[in-house]
């Protein structure tokens, strides 16, 4: 898909590397924005919404011979529900398993209970670690490097990085950091996954960010889209097929709205703004299922690469 932005997909000469980074952070740090910038494209949600992250792998980053897997990490706080425990305990758990671990903090909120929380379990984690100040767009120097002080002194971390995810200032470095320290391996991903991954990843996003923007709190954010076919045309346009998973059939019919007006119009908006970004005529067909009460439905977690907490 070499028409979105991106590093060249082909690995320089040289070994590869391969890894997984695990992007640590309280809701709103800030995760989606870096990931698209560490990307190249449009393949988190970002949204005025908190915790509406879900899936497992946010994007690919690639950097000369390195592939660098990123690895969501649902926001962490304090869970209420069942859903919001799988999510957390998940975050550690991917933590764990992960070759590198970012901790992304929002500059401008500084050093809370959250952050320390945080800074709690990483201690155990021994792992590359890397502390991400973002936000710096928005914060005096002086009152940036009091908080890195701050932090370090609970946790030593490897590299502290201070960027902004919005403009793009010190992201740079990161991405290379990243592929530095992932291992020396093949690659996880082949190319021609690479390229398809995101961006069926990306259309499913951006349908259910005009489905969140259209309806706001009359759909819980526990709603899904899946990409379940993308199929190249002969003419040059793409042929995709989504389906929006609901709770409940009276959200099913909140998302299809009076004579389907609803969906029409959501349908409309995710085709256009995917068409602009993959620059290719678009056919976009929207299908609205209930998948009853799965967000309580540990055999769901699974299928989302959560695992079901202790004792849950
Ligand atoms: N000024 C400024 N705003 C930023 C920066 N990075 C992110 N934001 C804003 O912060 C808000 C949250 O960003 P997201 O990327 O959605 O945060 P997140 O951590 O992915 O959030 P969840 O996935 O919901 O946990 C958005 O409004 C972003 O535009 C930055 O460097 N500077």
């Amino acid at each position: 898909m070499d028409r979105v932005a991106r590093a060249p997909l082909t690995p320089l000469e040289g070994p590869t590397r391969c890894g997984f980074v695990a992007l640590l952070g309280a809701p709103n740090a800030g995760k989606s924005t870096l990931t698209n910038q560490l990307v190249g494209t449009k393949v988190s949600i970002v949204s005025h919404k908190v915790q509406t992250t879900r899936s497992i792998v946010r994007g690919i980053a690639l950097d000369g011979a390195a592939q660098v897997v990123l690895v969501d990490t649902p926001g962490i706080f304090a869970p209420k529900r069942r859903l919001e425990r799988a999510m957390v305990s998940s975050a550690w758990t991917h933590a764990a398993d992960a070759d590198v671990i970012a901790l992304l903090v929002d500059a401008n909120r500084g050093l809370d209970e959250d952050i320390e929380a945080l800074l709690g379990q990483l201690k155990d984690i021994r792992k590359p670690r890397a502390l991400i100040l973002n936000k710096i767009d928005l914060i005096r120097r002086d009152s940036l490097l009091a908080l890195a002080a701050a932090i370090t002194e609970q946790v030593p971390f490897d590299r502290v990085f201070m960027v902004s995810a919005l403009t793009g200032d010190g992201v740079e470095d990161v991405r290379r950091w990243f592929a530095e320290t992932v291992p020396p391996g093949p690659w996880l991903y082949p190319e021609d996954q690479v390229s398809d991954a995101p961006m069926r990843m990306l259309a499913a996003e951006i349908t259910r960010e005009k489905m969140f923007l259209r309806l706001h709190d009359e759909l819980p954010y526990r709603s899904t889209v899946e990409t379940e076919s993308w199929k190249e045309l002969r003419n040059g346009s793409v042929r995709i097929e989504q389906t929006i998973f609901v709770e409940r059939e009276s959200q099913r019919k909140i998302v299809l709205g009076k004579g389907g007006n609803t969906i029409k119009t959501i349908s409309t908006e995710s085709r256009k703004e995917i068409s602009e970004i993959i620059e290719q005529p678009v056919h976009l067909f929207l299908f609205v299922k209930v998948r009853e009460s799965w967000a309580d439905d540990p055999e769901r977690y699974r299928e989302m690469g959560l695992e079901f907490p202790k004792g849950g």
